[in-house]
């Protein structure tokens, strides 16, 4: 299993004490998988998928990544485990203004000291970014801009891959090649995709799917 999330909860501080966001909630990825999630706006989606970046930390529950358990880990720890193994995709690309495309591309790959050229190019080819290597990224598309985080993110050979409505900055069409290259190449690196959307079209695409409602997954 390269993702297992089991029985977590996590409350915030409300007006009126703690108010309770995830109430136990249970879920597992193995290599390959494609799973969608879903759930109305404030059910939880970000906090679940924070907790499994470990950008946050669990009341209760345990959440292995990798084979590690992350509950427990040292925050040094855990950000190198991030750095290793975890990618993440978000709606604004985050692409770093300063570098070209091709240095943005290598930049996760380096940080985790896993870059490999060949690697890059094949995905920059397959995204159709080659032509585009030598750009700053404010001279790109918003389409182009979330291929090159998708190659960013892939380019680090992550075994888990985190994506918060990747492509809900996009147009239709657009969102839709984007989403099959991305799903495509996701599954030919054989990493494992946890997506967090409020598209049923998306969703549809993914081989799971999940929806968070209650604090509990159903
Ligand atoms: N750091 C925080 N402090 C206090 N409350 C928080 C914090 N983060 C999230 N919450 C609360 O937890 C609940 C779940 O928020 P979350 O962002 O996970 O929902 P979501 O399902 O991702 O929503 P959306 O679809 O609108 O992005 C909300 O009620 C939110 O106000």
């Amino acid at each position: 299993m390269v993702l297992t999330v089991h029985d977590v909860t996590k409350s915030f501080p409300g007006a009126e004490g703690d108010v309770p966001v995830l109430r136990g909630v249970s879920l597992s990825l193995e290599r390959g998988e494609t799973l969608a999630l879903t759930g109305e706006s404030g059910s939880g989606k970000s906090t679940l998928l924070h907790l499994i970046g470990g950008l946050d930390r669990v009341d209760s529950g345990s959440i292995t990544v990798a084979g590690r358990e992350i509950t427990t880990m040292s925050d040094t720890d855990r950000a190198a485990l991030r750095r290793s193994d975890v990618g993440v995709i978000f709606q604004q690309f985050n692409l770093i203004p300063s570098l070209t495309v091709e240095a943005n591309i290598a930049f996760q790959a380096r940080l985790a000291g896993a870059f490999d050229a060949d690697h890059a190019a094949r995905l920059s080819k397959a995204l159709g970014l080659t032509e585009h290597l030598a750009k700053y990224p404010e001279a790109l598309s918003g389409g182009q801009q979330q291929r090159v985080a998708i190659a960013r993110t892939l380019t680090a050979r992550p075994k888990l891959v985190l994506a918060d409505e990747p492509t809900g900055n996009l147009d239709e069409a657009t969102a839709s090649e984007v989403l099959g290259q991305m799903l495509r190449l996701v599954r030919e690196t054989g990493a494992a995709l946890l997506m967090v959307t409020h598209s049923s079209s998306v969703a549809r695409r993914m081989e799971r799917h999940v929806n968070l409602s209650q604090g509990h997954v159903v």
